[in-house]
Order: C-alpha cells, then sequence, then structure tokens
C-alpha cells in the first residue's frame, strides 16, 4: 500500500511509531534500517519516544543492510557511521546487539556469510529502506539480481555520484556490499520511505508500470510492505490520499 502524508515530519512520526510498536510487540525484535539522510528525522523521534522505555532496547538486534566497500566504519559517510550518529548514539544498544557489514574487511564473502547466517539465526522483523536515486534498496543496484543472500556488487555511477552527498571528500567509490532484496522482502514488516521534491521522479518511476524493473519495484505487491511518501516526494504520483 502507498501512504501518503502531508510532510516529512508526520512520515517521521508515523515509522518512529511502528518501530516503537515491533520494539514492545515483537518477541526478538531484529530490526534492518537504512542510512542515508531520509530516515533521520524517523530515527531522532524514536530515540526520543524510546526516552522511558528503554528496558525494551535490551532486546532490539539491528543487522546491516549495506556499506560502502572499502570504507572503514570509523569514518563519516560510512554507513555503519550514519547510523552511529543517527540512532546508536542516542539509544542505549551495546555493540554485541549490531551486527554489521564491515566494508574494509580482506575477506568481503565471509562479511556476506557472517551477515547472512545472523539474519537466518535472528530473521529480522522490521526493515526500513529508503530508495536510492536510481530506485536501489540497500545497495542492490537496477539490473541486479534479485538476491536470497548478501552480496558485493558494482555501484552504478549516479550512486556514486549521489553518495559523495556522505562524504566530507571526493570519494572513491566503485563497490557496495549489501543484504539481497529477497531479505528484505521475507522481513515480518517493511517500511519503503521515500520524501522531499528530490524523490519525486525516482518515486514516479517506481509507481509506474515500466517493462524495465527497478530495485523498488521487487517490494510492491507484499501484504507486509508499505511505502510512506510526503506529498513533495509523491507530487506526480496520481492517487493523493493519506
Ligand atoms: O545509497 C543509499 O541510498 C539510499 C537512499 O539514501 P538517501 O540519502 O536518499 O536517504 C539508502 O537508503 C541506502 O541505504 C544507501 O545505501
Amino acid at each position: 500500500m502507498i501512504k501518503i502524508f502531508s510532510n516529512e515530519d508526520e512520515v517521521a512520526n508515523e515509522i518512529a511509531k511502528e518501530m516503537q510498536w515491533h520494539i514492545q510487540n515483537d518477541e526478538n525484535p531484529v530490526f534492518c534500517l537504512a542510512s542515508g539522510s531520509t530516515p533521520k528525522k524517523s530515527y531522532k523521534r524514536f530515540s526520543k519516544e524510546m526516552e522511558n522505555k528503554q528496558s525494551r532496547i535490551k532486546l532490539l538486534k539491528v543487522v546491516s543492510l549495506d556499506e560502502w566497500v572499502g570504507i572503514d566504519r570509523t569514518s563519516e559517510g560510512s554507513c555503519y557511521q550514519m547510523l552511529h550518529q543517527d540512532l546508536f548514539s542516542l539509544i542505549p544498544l551495546d555493540d554485541e546487539q549490531i551486527e554489521f557489514f564491515d566494508g574494509n574487511a580482506t575477506d568481503l564473502k565471509e562479511e556476506c556469510r557472517k551477515v547472512d547466517s545472523f539474519i537466518q539465526s535472528n530473521p529480522i522483523t522490521f526493515s526500513l529502506m529508503g530508495v536510492g536515486m536510481n530506485g536501489h534498496i540497500g545497495l542492490n543496484e537496477p539490473g541486479g539480481a534479485v538476491l536470497d543472500h548478501s552480496s558485493v556488487v558494482d555501484l552504478s555511477k549516479n550512486t556514486k555520484e549521489v553518495a559523495q552527498k556522505y562524504f566530507l571528500q571526493p570519494t572513491v567509490l566503485e563497490k557496495g556490499i549489501t543484504i539481497g532484496l529477497n531479505q528484505v522482502i521475507r522481513s515480518k514488516r517493511v517500511i519503503v520511505v521515500m520524501t522531499g521534491e528530490r524523490k519525486a521522479d525516482i518515486a514516479r518511476k517506481v509507481f509506474s508500470n515500466s517493462e524495465y524493473r527497478l530495485p523498488a519495484q521487487e517490494l510492491l505487491g507484499h501484504d507486509h510492505i508499505d511505502f510512506f511518501l510526503d506529498k513533495d516526494a509523491a507530487k506526480y504520483l496520481e492517487v493523493l490520499s493519506s
């Protein structure tokens, strides 16, 4: 289902509510969370709401969605560092509760195996996905296979350019490491979020019936997956409801 909200704050409130619901109600809450600009407000809101409910956070596990290959997790711009700043540092989460790709590891296949085996033993109960400007999910790029497992992928030109906004200085990015689209789809609940006018064009493409299938389109048509958009991102969509 597509849900359209008046603005980014409303989207963030709704997402924070869902995150809280899962942390309170999932027996073993396991979250797979996008980094990047889009979910920042949701994480801030969620961490505020959790201030008086910290005991449940002890039950939470967070698994990596994606990471840039060759970038250390302590570097500004790494997916881990963004999530650390936007969420991990705001709630009482121990390192043992986080399973994250090390994009700087020498054995990237082992990183994939490690995360896959974690997901196998700790099924994802809640996923929050952003959408890349080219329709990618995690770092599953357009034209890539719909995989049941994590993999190392070649980044598209668009992703390499857009991702520069995360780094303090121009950074060479060639590959990414990401969980597979089917691992996202198998989460118990998924919210895909697009906000702001800059996402309007990709939102139009995602909801159009083109023959070429974008990764974000693989998430359409599942009962447990909702797309949350604000009005700016939804400006080219015909169905404007909330
Ligand atoms: O490259 C990425 O982009 C998407 C969207 O990022 P945003 O900054 O526009 O929110 C993000 O969800 C994905 O995890 C990341 O790898």
